[in-house]
C-alpha cells in the first residue's frame, strides 16, 4: 500500500460524494424540469380557457348584432323570435332588448321584468362605454350560478342585451383542469369570479402551489390556473420515476471511476514522483573492501526513502513498486542528481569506487547512456571509477544492444558488475557474451560459510569461475570474520558487508572515511560470528 495512502485513507469518502452526486443533481434537475413541464401545462390550460370565453364571448356580441333587427319593434311582436333564438343558440340563459335602465323584452319572462339592476342582481357598471360586459354571481331567474352579461346601448337609450350560463364556462374549465386538479378561475372586466376545481391547498415542503395569470386581448377577459403543490409532487415523482435508474447507474459509473482515479492517484508511482518533488529520497553509502590494498576501495550508493513522519520506506518494497509502475529511471536519475551532490563534498583518492544499481528497465532505456555520462561528468574531477551494478535479468532482453552500451561507457573508464550472483536463474553463456568486470556473489552463498576448512561447494565455484574468467570478485553481506576470513583465504579481493560497515548517510560516510578509510580491518582471530562495530 502506497505510504501517503496508509495515513489518510479518506478515499471512502470521495466515492461516497461521486455515487450521491449524480442523485443530488437528479433529484434537482427533476424538480426543475417538473416545475417547468407543469408551468408549460399551466400556460397551454390557461390560454385553451381564455380562447374559449373569446369564443363565447364573440357568439355573444354576435347575438347582439342580430338583435339589432327588433330596434323599434314591440315586445309583443318579437317575444316568440326572441325565444326561439336564445333557446337554439348555445351557450344563453336569456337575450333581450333594453330601454333606458329597464328591461323592454326579454326571451325569458317577456314584457315584465323590471330594471337590469334587479335582473343582474347588482347594479349596472358605469363603464361609460356603449358595449360592456361583466361576469355576474347570478340573475334573477337563476341567481346561485354565475353568469355573463353583454349590454349594447344605442344613443337613444335604447339597447340589447345578452345572458351567458357560467355553467358552460365551469364545465369547460372542469374538463380542462380536473385531471390535473387545476384550481381556475374566470372574470370578465373584474366581475364576480366564475371558478372551478378544488381550493388552494398548503404547501408541500418547500413546493408552493404555482399561479398562472392570463389576459384576453380583445376583451376584458382574465384567467388565473392555480397549479396545487400536490400536483408539482406528482409531476416530480413521475420525473424521478424514470430519472432514478439512469442517476443509479450514473452514480455506479462515477463511483467506479472515482474509485480508479484513487487507485491511480494514491499509486506508488504518485506517490514516489511526490516523494521526489519533496527530496523526500537520499543515498546512504555502504563502504566497499579490498583486501588487496587493505582498505576502502570504494562505496555502493543505496537509495533511502524517509517520510515527513520519520518512517522509512523499505527499498526493496519501493523499488520493485518503482519498477513495475515505470517510474525507476526517473527515480534512478533522481539518484544520480543526490549522488552528484554528495559527491562533491568528498576526499577519495582516484580510483575510489563509487557503485550504483542499475535496474532493466533504465539499461534499456535510450537515455541510459546519456544519463550515466552526465553523472560521470558532474563528479569528473573527483577522478573516481563509476560501477554499474546489474542484475541478471537486466542482460536477458536485447542483448546486441546492452552489450554495446556497456562497452560505450567502458570505453569512458567504468565499470561493470552483475550484483547478487546466482540468484538470477539464467544460463550463465552472458558471461561470455557482455563485457563485465566483476560479479557480486550474493549474500545467500556467504551465509552458508561454516568453517575455515570446511568446504563451500557453490561458494567456491563461483570464485573459481571468476578467477578463471579474469573477473573481479566481490563478496556481499558480509557480517562475520570467518565468512571475511574465508573469502580473503579464496583469493576475493573486494567484501561489502556489515561486518566492515553498513550503509552510512553521507555525512556520516565522510566522517567514517576520514577515520577509517585507510586503515586495514583487524580481523578477530577467533573468527567468531560477531558483528565488526566500527
Ligand atoms: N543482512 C545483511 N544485509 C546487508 C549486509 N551488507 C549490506 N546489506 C544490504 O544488502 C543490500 C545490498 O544491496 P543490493 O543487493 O543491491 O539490494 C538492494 C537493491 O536491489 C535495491 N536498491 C537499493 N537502493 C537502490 C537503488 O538506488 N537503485 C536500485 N535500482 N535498487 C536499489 O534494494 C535492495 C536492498 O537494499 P538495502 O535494503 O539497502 O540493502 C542493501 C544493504 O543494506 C549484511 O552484511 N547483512
Amino acid at each position: 500500500m502506497p505510504p501517503q495512502k496508509r495515513h489518510r485513507d479518506f478515499g471512502w469518502l470521495f466515492i461516497v460524494c461521486a455515487g450521491l452526486l449524480p442523485l443530488v443533481l437528479g433529484i434537482l434537475c427533476t424538480a426543475i424540469e417538473a416545475r417547468h413541464t407543469v408551468n408549460q401545462q399551466q400556460v397551454s390550460t390557461a390560454n385553451t380557457l381564455l380562447s374559449q370565453a373569446e369564443k363565447m364571448s364573440d357568439s355573444a356580441w354576435n347575438m347582439i348584432t342580430t338583435l339589432r333587427q327588433y330596434h323599434h319593434r314591440a315586445c309583443a311582436d318579437i317575444e316568440e323570435n326572441l325565444q326561439r333564438a336564445g333557446t337554439l343558440n348555445a351557450y344563453f340563459r336569456s337575450i333581450g332588448m333594453l330601454q333606458g335602465d329597464h328591461i323592454s323584452c326579454s326571451s325569458a319572462y317577456g314584457l315584465n321584468h323590471g330594471a337590469l339592476a334587479e335582473m343582474m342582481l347588482q347594479p349596472p357598471p358605469v363603464t361609460g362605454k356603449a358595449w360592456w360586459s361583466l361576469s355576474i354571481r347570478g340573475t334573477l331567474g337563476v341567481p346561485d350560478r354565475p353568469a355573463v352579461i353583454f349590454v349594447r346601448q344605442l344613443p337613444d337609450s335604447s339597447g340589447f342585451w345578452a345572458v351567458i350560463d357560467g355553467q358552460y364556462l365551469m364545465d369547460f374549465m372542469h374538463a380542462i383542469g380536473e385531471s390535473r386538479g387545476y384550481q381556475m378561475t374566470l372574470q370578465f372586466n373584474g366581475g364576480a369570479i366564475i371558478s372551478s376545481g378544488p381550493d388552494e391547498q398548503p404547501g408541500q415542503l418547500y413546493l408552493k402551489s404555482a399561479q398562472y395569470r392570463a389576459e384576453s386581448s380583445r376583451y376584458p377577459i382574465s384567467v388565473n390556473v392555480t397549479v396545487p403543490a400536490t400536483e408539482l409532487v406528482k409531476a416530480w415523482r413521475q420525473a424521478l420515476f424514470i430519472f432514478l435508474p439512469m442517476a443509479a447507474i450514473f452514480s455506479i459509473l462515477l463511483m467506479v471511476l472515482t474509485a480508479n482515479w484513487l487507485r491511480r492517484r494514491l499509486s506508488w508511482a504518485d506517490e514516489i514522483r511526490r516523494a521526489m518533488r519533496n527530496r523526500q529520497f537520499s543515498v546512504h553509502y555502504q563502504p566497499v573492501y579490498s583486501t588487496d590494498i587493505e582498505r576502502c576501495k570504494g562505496a555502493e550508493a543505496l537509495m533511502r526513502w524517509q517520510l515527513p513522519n520519520g518512517e522509512m520506506i523499505r527499498p526493496d518494497i519501493f523499488i520493485s513498486h518503482a519498477e513495475s509502475e515505470g517510474v525507476i529511471v526517473p527515480l534512478t536519475q533522481h539518484l544520480l542528481d543526490l549522488m552528484a551532490e554528495d559527491i562533491q563534498s568528498w576526499q577519495v583518492e582516484p580510483d575510489f569506487h563509487i557503485g550504483f544499481n542499475v535496474a532493466a528497465e533504465h539499461l534499456q532505456h535510450p537515455d541510459f547512456v546519456q544519463d550515466v555520462m552526465r553523472f560521470a561528468r558532474r563528479i569528473k574531477d573527483k577522478q573516481m571509477t563509476i560501477t554499474l551494478e546489474l542484475t541478471e535479468r537486466s542482460l536477458i532482453e536485447d542483448g546486441e544492444m546492452v552489450a554495446r552500451k556497456l562497452r560505450h561507457l567502458q570505453s569512458h573508464g567504468m565499470k561493470v558488475a552483475i550484483d547478487d550472483f546466482g540468484t538470477g536463474h539464467c544460463a550463465l553463456s552472458y558471461l561470455m557474451t557482455f563485457p563485465l568486470d566483476y560479479l557480486k556473489i550474493d549474500r545467500g552463498f556467504i551465509n552458508a560459510v561454516e568453517g575455515l576448512e570446511t568446504e563451500t561447494p557453490v561458494l567456491d565455484a563461483i570464485i573459481n569461475l571468476c578467477h578463471k574468467l579474469e573477473l573481479d570478485v566481490l563478496g556481499e553481506g558480509v557480517e562475520t570474520s570467518l565468512q571475511f576470513a574465508y573469502l580473503r583465504q579464496r583469493g576475493v579481493g573486494l567484501i561489502q558487508g556489515y561486518y566492515y560497515a553498513r550503509p552510512m548517510d553521507n555525512d556520516r560516510l565522510r566522517a567514517w572515511l576520514n577515520e577509517h578509510g585507510r586503515k586495514p580491518l583487524l580481523v578477530e582471530e577467533s573468527h567468531e560470528p560477531e558483528l565488526h562495530h566500527s
